[in-house]
């Protein structure tokens, strides 16, 4: 049977109305995709708290989880990944990369235009439609 992994991403906006995106490296799992920066949600974790603990380790910045933006359940060919998207706000430092190959800003109506991983295009056309 497939692994299901709880996942939390972060849904950052800055003041110019510009969403936090990063590209994941070749190295990682899901290589070379879009995504919204987060990961797994351990043991018994709190979603919200694990939200902010994984934006500290990989990108060394702290921010406020605040609710929950979009959840979804998408099957990979080899897991099954929950994907709760949660709005968050930075409240110290600016998001620096580590892991990721990319960090940018990008207009809502450019999201579009990365190739995003398959579990968060419902999220990416929900923010498109938003606004
Ligand atoms: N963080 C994050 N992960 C996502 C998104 N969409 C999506 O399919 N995923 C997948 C990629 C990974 O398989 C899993 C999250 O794991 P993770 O980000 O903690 O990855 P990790 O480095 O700990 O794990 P791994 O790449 O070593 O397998 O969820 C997303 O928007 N954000």
């Amino acid at each position: 049977m497939k692994k299901t992994l709880k996942v939390v991403a972060a849904i950052i906006e800055n003041e110019n109305n510009e969403i936090l995106c990063a590209l994941r490296s070749p190295e990682m799992s899901i290589p070379n995709m879009w995504e919204f920066p987060g990961g797994k949600v351990d043991q018994g974790e709190d979603i919200y708290a694990a939200l902010e603990r994984e934006i500290d380790e990989e990108m060394n910045c702290k921010i406020k989880a605040e609710d929950i933006f979009h959840e979804n359940i998408h099957e990979y060919k080899e897991l099954i990944i929950q994907l709760i998207a949660i709005r968050a706000r930075i409240v110290e430092a600016t998001p620096q990369k580590s892991e990721h190959a990319k960090l940018i800003w990008l207009n809502r109506e450019n999201l579009n235009s990365l190739i995003w991983a398959p579990a968060d295009i419902p999220i990416v056309e929900k923010l498109i439609k938003e606004k």
